[in-house]
This record gives C-alpha cells, structure tokens and sequence, in this order.
C-alpha cells in the first residue's frame, strides 16, 4: 500500500438499507468465490434469496451455507457450466423451481490467465471467450426470453474489467470477450428496457481474490507496480465491489440502465494521461525545468 491510502479507507460494511432486497430473488454467476461470494453475501444480507452457479458443486455448497447461515436467508447452490447453453436452461430450470424468476441476475463469472498471444491455442482461445462472452449471453438471453415471457422486469449487471475498453496485451482473449459482453449488455439496455429489463456493467480494477492473483500474477512480481500507478494507493477489496453491485441492482438505481461504472482506485485514468508520469519528478527537478521552460520564451 501507498502512504496515501490513509485517506482512502475502504469502508466493507453494508452500504444500503437492510431489508433492501426483501422478497428479492439474485442470481449470481460464479457466485461460490471471490467477488461473486462477495456479491451474494452482500445481497444476502440484504434479504435476497440467492441463487449462485458454477461448474463446482462442491464449492458452491460451501459457500452457501456459510452465507445463508450467517443471514438467515437461504442461498442455493446449483451447477451450471455457462458455456453449455443447454446446461444453463436446465439450472434456470431449477432457479424457477426453487425461488421463480429472479429479479437481479449479475453475470460474474469469467476465466482468463495472462498468456502472450503468440501461445495462445485456438482451445485456449474458446475457454476464455466461451465462458465470459457466450456464456453470458447464453445466461442472459435464457434468463430474458423467460422473463419477457412472464411479463417480469429485471435488473442485469455484468462485471468487466477496466482494460475492456482499453484493450490489454497478455490477456488478449478476455479483452476481447469483454469488450462484447460491454457491447452486449449496451445494446440489450437500449432494447428491452420495454420489457422492464436494466443493463449495467461494473469494471473493478485490481481487487485480490486467489482466482485472478493466481492466474494474472501468478509470481507476485507484478503487484507492486500495479498499486504504484493506482492514485488511491492500494487495491481493492471485494465489499466495494459488492456494495456497488447492490447499488446498481437495487430500487434506488431504477433509472440506471446502459451505465458503465468504473471503480479501480483511479488507476485507468492514471495510465492512460501522457503525462502522468511526471509524478516522479522532485521540487527540485520541477524548479529547473520551469526555469528551462521560461527560457524560451521568445524562441
Ligand atoms: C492481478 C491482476 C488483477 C487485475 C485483474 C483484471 C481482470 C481480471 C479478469 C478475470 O477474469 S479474473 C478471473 C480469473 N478466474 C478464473 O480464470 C477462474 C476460472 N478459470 C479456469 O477454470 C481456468 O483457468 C481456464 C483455463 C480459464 C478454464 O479451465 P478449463 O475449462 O478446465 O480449461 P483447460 O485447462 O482445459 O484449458 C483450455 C485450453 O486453454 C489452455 N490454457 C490453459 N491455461 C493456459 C495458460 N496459462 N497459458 C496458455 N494456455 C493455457 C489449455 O492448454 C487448453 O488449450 P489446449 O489447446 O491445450 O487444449
Ligand atoms: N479480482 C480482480 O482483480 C478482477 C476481477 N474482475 C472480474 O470479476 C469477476 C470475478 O472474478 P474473481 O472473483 O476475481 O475471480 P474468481 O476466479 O474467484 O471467479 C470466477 C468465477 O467464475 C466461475 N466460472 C468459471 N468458469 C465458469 C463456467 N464455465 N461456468 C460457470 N462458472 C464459471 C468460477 O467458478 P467455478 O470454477 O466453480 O466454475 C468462479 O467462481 C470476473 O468477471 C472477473 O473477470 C474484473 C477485474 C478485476
């Protein structure tokens, strides 16, 4: 951590009112780890009934017994590989059984490690862009095409990544699904808001979970330039994510759709102005290039 992140404290308590999300059905994809866990505690203790999805059961189960058993509100765990499209109707099938449709849906689950691109397989390729762009379009459009049909409205929120804009070397296919989920839920918030339907997108920065440390940084080495260039001085921490996530998803953002909401610490900005690197530069250093810049006056 920076010295400056002394006044920048992350507040982890639960920001909105309790009972926010009474009578309110989540579903969370990846829900069982990392932000996702982070998500659906958040809602939990928000009163959702939650519904959290992966490929590990195991995981899952865990997770939500923890969770419910802390909020008291019930939290089902059921496997779903989003990269199967028939997998997917299959556990929104049991999501109607066990609790209806849902009101909040957040796709959060995604896959990625940092490969030069000239490694990449083509199977190395597809798991990536598999499970974050079509697996997320085979969520949503399952989830919407039954809601549509229910004449129920909904709140959609995918979680991207700052470099989705930007593009990132290393991490090429992720960039790349990213940037078409951001597309994605762009064009469905400008088409179906006529069935009740929100669209949002979330890119957190660097916030540390064992899922994308031990892929992104697997030798630690990287770390510390990655908190030196955020302005805020440090990373991350889950609850901020999770606190935004029930903002965007709540009934005090009803008038939020098609909103692309960057929370990173300021560390996009921070690497994009061409000039930002003069943070480096001393008093003293910046009294003789003045003096140098002033000499030219008339040249
Ligand atoms: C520290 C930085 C902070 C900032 C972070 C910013 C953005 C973060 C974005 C994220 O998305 S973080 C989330 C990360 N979490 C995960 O990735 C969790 C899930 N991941 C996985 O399950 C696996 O990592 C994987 C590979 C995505 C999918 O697993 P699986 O379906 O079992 O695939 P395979 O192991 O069969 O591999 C498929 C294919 O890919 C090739 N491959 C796998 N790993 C690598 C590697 N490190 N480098 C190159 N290629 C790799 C593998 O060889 C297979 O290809 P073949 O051609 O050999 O069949
Ligand atoms: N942590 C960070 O610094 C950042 C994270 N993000 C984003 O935040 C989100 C959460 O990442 P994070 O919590 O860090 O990492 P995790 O690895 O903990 O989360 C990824 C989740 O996706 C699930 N998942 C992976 N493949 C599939 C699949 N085929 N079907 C269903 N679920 C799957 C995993 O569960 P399982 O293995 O059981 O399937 C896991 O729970 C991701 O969208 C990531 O891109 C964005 C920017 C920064």
């Amino acid at each position: 951590q920076l010295v400056q992140s002394t006044f920048f404290p992350p507040a982890e308590g639960v920001m909105l009112p309790t009972g926010s999300f009474s009578n309110r059905v989540a579903f969370i994809t990846g829900g069982g780890t990392g932000l996702g866990r982070a998500m659906t505690s958040t809602l939990s203790q928000l009163g959702a009934q939650c519904v959290i999805a992966s490929r590990k059961l195991d995981v899952l189960q865990q997770t939500a017994e923890e969770i419910s058993s802390q909020t008291g509100n019930k939290v089902h765990a059921v496997e779903c590989d989003v990269r199967d499209p028939q997998a997917v109707a299959r556990c929104v099938e049991r999501m109607e059984t066990l609790t209806g449709l849902p009101d909040v849906i957040i796709n959060n689950a995604a896959g990625n490690f940092v490969c030069p691109s000239e490694r990449l397989s083509p199977n190395a390729w597809r798991s990536i862009t598999d499970i974050v762009l079509n697996g997320t379009a085979f969520v949503t459009l399952e989830l919407g095409k039954r809601l549509i049909q229910s004449r129920k409205g909904a709140s959609f929120l995918a979680i991207t990544t700052i470099y989705a804009e930007s593009g990132s070397g290393f991490v090429v296919p992720s960039a790349s699904a990213k940037a078409g989920v951001e597309a994605l839920y762009k064009s469905l918030a400008a088409e179906w808001g006529r069935y009740g339907h929100r669209f949002n997108i979330i890119q957190p920065g660097p916030i540390r979970t064992k899922g994308a440390f031990s892929r992104l940084d697997p030798t630690g080495a990287f770390e510390k330039a990655m908190i030196s260039r955020i302005p805020t001085g440090r990373l991350g921490k889950p609850a901020e994510i999770a606190n935004l996530a029930a903002f965007v998803s709540s009934d005090y953002a009803t008038w939020m759709s098609g909103a692309v909401i960057r929370l990173d610490g300021g560390e996009y900005v921070s690497m994009a102005g061409e000039f930002n690197e003069l943070r480096r530069v001393t008093p003293d250093q910046w009294k003789m290039m003045e003096a140098m810049i002033r000499n030219t006056r008339g040249s």
